[in-house]
């Protein structure tokens, strides 16, 4: 793991970059794509400031969400509806590059859904993703896995349902650890002092808690800012 401090949120944004920019071009010079996991919350506005700047083959890039909240995709509350406004006008993606959830079902439905458009764009079902971009919330929890949820143990669903998410909306879709632990490369991106006390939860004391239990086979990064990263 490397944790990497900077001085704010616009060097979060721009290490962020960086390090999309490096990994997104070795992936597509050795494997011809790019495969992504986005998640929502804070990266959603990282990524619409960050990624117009970077320089990249976007035809070959594969977008895909480790976690999606089960909602219309107009709300403002649809993870893949914040980006198509905030992102996509902003680049040249396209949003038949984005794998999205099925509207209109039940989370479960969704997730099985969601399960098979994976193994359609992998070609396999490892799915192992050259990046994941993940968010650390304020109670240590990362994609839609929350603390004490048994969905943290789950070993046999790749993407799971979840109803009873403790953070609004409730029902979500989200990629469970095997996945998670597969990928290639992953990256916190945290900035704030709000999330201060749970950086040092996790970095220092290592809490076993959900952000804490990201350890992927390939490279791990924590990009922190300073107000987050105060208590270390
Ligand atoms: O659905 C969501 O809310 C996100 O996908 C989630 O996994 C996010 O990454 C964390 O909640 C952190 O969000 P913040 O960065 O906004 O705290």
């Amino acid at each position: 793991m490397t944790v990497i401090k900077v001085t704010d949120g616009q060097d979060v944004i721009n290490k962020l970059s960086n390090y999309i920019e490096k990994i997104s071009n070795n992936a597509i010079d050795l494997r011809g794509k790019f495969y992504i996991g986005l998640s929502g919350g804070s990266l959603v506005k990282f990524l619409s400031e960050g990624l117009p700047k970077v320089k990249t083959d976007w035809s070959k890039w594969v977008l895909a969400f480790c976690d999606e909240r089960v909602v219309p995709e107009d709300s403002q509350d649809s993870s893949f509806g914040t980006y198509k406004r905030q992102l996509i006008p902003k680049t040249a993606l396209k949003e038949s590059q984005f794998i999205t959830i099925k509207q209109g079902v039940s989370a479960i439905d969704a997730a099985r859904d969601y399960y098979n458009k994976l193994t359609d764009a992998f070609g396999d079902t490892d799915f192992q993703f050259d990046l994941l971009l993940l968010g650390m919330g304020p109670d240590g929890h990362t994609c839609s896995l929350f603390p004490d949820h048994p969905l943290i143990n789950e070993s046999e669903l790749k993407v799971a349902p979840i109803t009873d998410s403790p953070k609004p909306p409730p029902e979500r879709i989200t990629l469970t650890f095997p996945i998670i632990n597969n990928a290639r490369n992953c990256i916190f991106a945290v900035s704030g002092a709000e999330k201060a006390e749970m950086v040092k939860r996790i970095l220092k004391d290592k809490e076993p808690l959900p952000a804490a239990l990201v350890n992927p086979k390939g490279a791990l990064f924590w990009i922190v800012d300073e107000d987050a990263s105060k208590l270390l």
